[in-house]
């Protein structure tokens, strides 16, 4: 079982916490999709959505296709694909392009609602954030105070995701690597959970 149980209260829907937005951003390499937007602030580790789908063995090959496929157990061969059906969770974007690192991961749970294993996404926590951790640059520490009053102020702190901020994770270099096969950033990434 998975150390993190998802309540049937905190899985509820509408999620109230996120929103699908149209992304209307010609300098945002998904212009023209839609992306998952904070509708409040969300601080450091805390759940926000579940990722749901169609469960299916890695063999299914429909699902070979999708650009919505996630790893629900890599040993056992099942992934999750959003494609057909799923929720608003289909809609988070890679960071690669938008920001300069993510802000949010994929992270297994036990869902209480479902009775299963389910993925799910986080904001990212304080100790994998870099953003979160840096130290104010010398001579900047008075900006640095104001910074980190404007986030306390949004509820977030250093870290998590301010209201209106978009929601990024990292799809790994599986995703990324089978459509730019070329690309050396995606190498340097740990493995992560979409499928290729
Ligand atoms: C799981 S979907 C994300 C939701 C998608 N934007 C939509 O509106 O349906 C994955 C697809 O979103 C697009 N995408 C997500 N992040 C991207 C990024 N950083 N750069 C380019 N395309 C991205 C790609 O088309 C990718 O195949």
């Amino acid at each position: 079982m998975p150390e993190n149980v998802v309540s049937t209260e905190a899985s509820s829907t509408p999620y109230s916490n996120i929103r699908i937005t149209p992304i209307s951003d010609p300098s945002h390499p998904a212009n023209g999709q839609s992306g998952l937007f904070a509708n409040k602030a969300l601080k450091p580790g805390t759940f926000i959505l579940l990722y749901l789908g169609n469960v299916h063995p890695e063999t299914d090959v429909e699902a070979k296709e999708s650009d919505y496929d996630l790893w629900l157990d890599r040993d056992a061969g099942i992934a999750v694909d959003a494609s057909r059906s799923g929720n608003e969770a289909r809609f988070v974007n890679d960071y690669r392009g938008v920001k300069d690192r993510p802000n949010a991961e994929f992270r297994e749970v036990w869902s209480a609602r479902h009775q299963e294993r389910c993925m799910a996404v986080f904001v990212l926590p304080e100790r994998k954030n870099s953003r979160a951790t840096k130290k104010p640059a010398a001579g900047k520490a008075s900006s640095a105070g104001a910074a980190g009053k404007a986030s306390a102020s949004s509820g977030a702190g250093a870290a998590g995701i301010l209201k209106g901020e978009e929601i990024l994770v990292s799809y790994g270099k599986g995703f990324w690597g089978a459509r730019i096969p070329d690309s050396g950033a995606v190498e340097k990434e740990p493995d992560i959970p979409m499928l290729p």
